[in-house]
């Protein structure tokens, strides 16, 4: 399939609407996200390795925040255990039925994958089944902040002894010349990929309403207080970092 490059920001907008997760953001999605994550690729290979690693006989594993289901498809590429099931979760109509088409054209390339049902549904109303394994990859940010430890508890809850929640996040810093630097960073991150000034600007009016980053700090003392026993950050490029949680 093909994936036309991001050029959603490139033309000067009156107003700059709100970022949405809508067909415009979809069919640009999986070079928009490349080109905007810091180490997106290997993040999402190794939620795979990580899943393998956590996944019990039996059980379900949740992508919650799926978009196009890159973290599904890792996991199926990856997680051998007997009788897993993924449920693969996202409240974008747009993105849903995209994720079905890739994951259908995954059945077709690939014998024995675990089976995938795609949900479109908002995971602060899901009743979650007990799962081993949870990935939130770059979801809890787009999620109201005062709502995120309630979704975390509830996903404690959910998780079975032994499983893992892994949790991926862009960061900001209190350190106003930690956050300034790798803010800047990140910025030439983005310029190395070939975004104008322009679409950088704009792609930032359009999150800054919408997308509300936590601090590393904020992310451990929450994850505590949802009644996770250890977090363990294994992953960090410039200001996008991936945190393990153990119950
Ligand atoms: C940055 S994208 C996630 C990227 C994806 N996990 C990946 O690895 O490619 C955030 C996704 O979260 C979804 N989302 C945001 N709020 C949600 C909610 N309350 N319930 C379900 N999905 C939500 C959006 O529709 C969007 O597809
Ligand atoms: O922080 C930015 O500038 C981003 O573009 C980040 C980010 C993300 O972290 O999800 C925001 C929206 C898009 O989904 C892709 C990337």
């Amino acid at each position: 399939m093909s994936h036309p490059s991001d050029r959603l920001f490139a033309q000067p907008l009156e107003q700059v609407p709100d970022f949405v997760f809508n067909e415009d953001v979809v069919r640009v999605f999986p070079d928009m996200i490349k080109r905007s994550v810091p180490g997106y690729p290997t993040i999402v290979e190794n939620i795979g390795v990580l899943g393998a690693r956590f996944a019990q006989p039996h059980s379900v594993l949740y992508d919650l925040g799926a978009s196009l289901g890159a973290v599904t498809q890792s996991l199926r590429r990856h997680v051998r255990a007997d009788g897993c099931r993924v449920m693969a979760v996202d409240n974008s109509a747009a993105m849903v039925e995209r994720c079905r088409q890739y994951l259908n054209a995954q059945d077709s390339m690939f014998q024995e994958l675990l089976p995938v049902q795609v949900l479109e549904a908002d995971i602060l109303a899901l009743s979650l089944e007990p799962a081993s394994f949870v990935a939130m990859n770059f979801t809890l940010q787009f999620i109201a902040p005062d709502e995120r430890l309630d979704l975390l508890a509830r996903i404690r809850q959910a998780l079975l002894p032994g499983g893992a929640l892994v949790l991926s996040e862009k960061l900001r810093f209190d350190d106003a010349q930690t956050h300034d630097l790798l803010n800047e960073l990140h910025l030439d991150f983005k310029r190395a990929n070939g975004y104008s000034e322009l679409e950088i600007a704009q792609k930032r009016s359009a999150i800054e309403h919408v997308m509300k980053p936590d601090t590393l700090e904020t992310h451990e003392q929450r994850l505590r207080a949802a009644g996770f026993s250890k977090v363990v950050p294994w992953f960090q490029c410039l200001n996008f970092a991936s945190l393990i949680a153990l119950p």
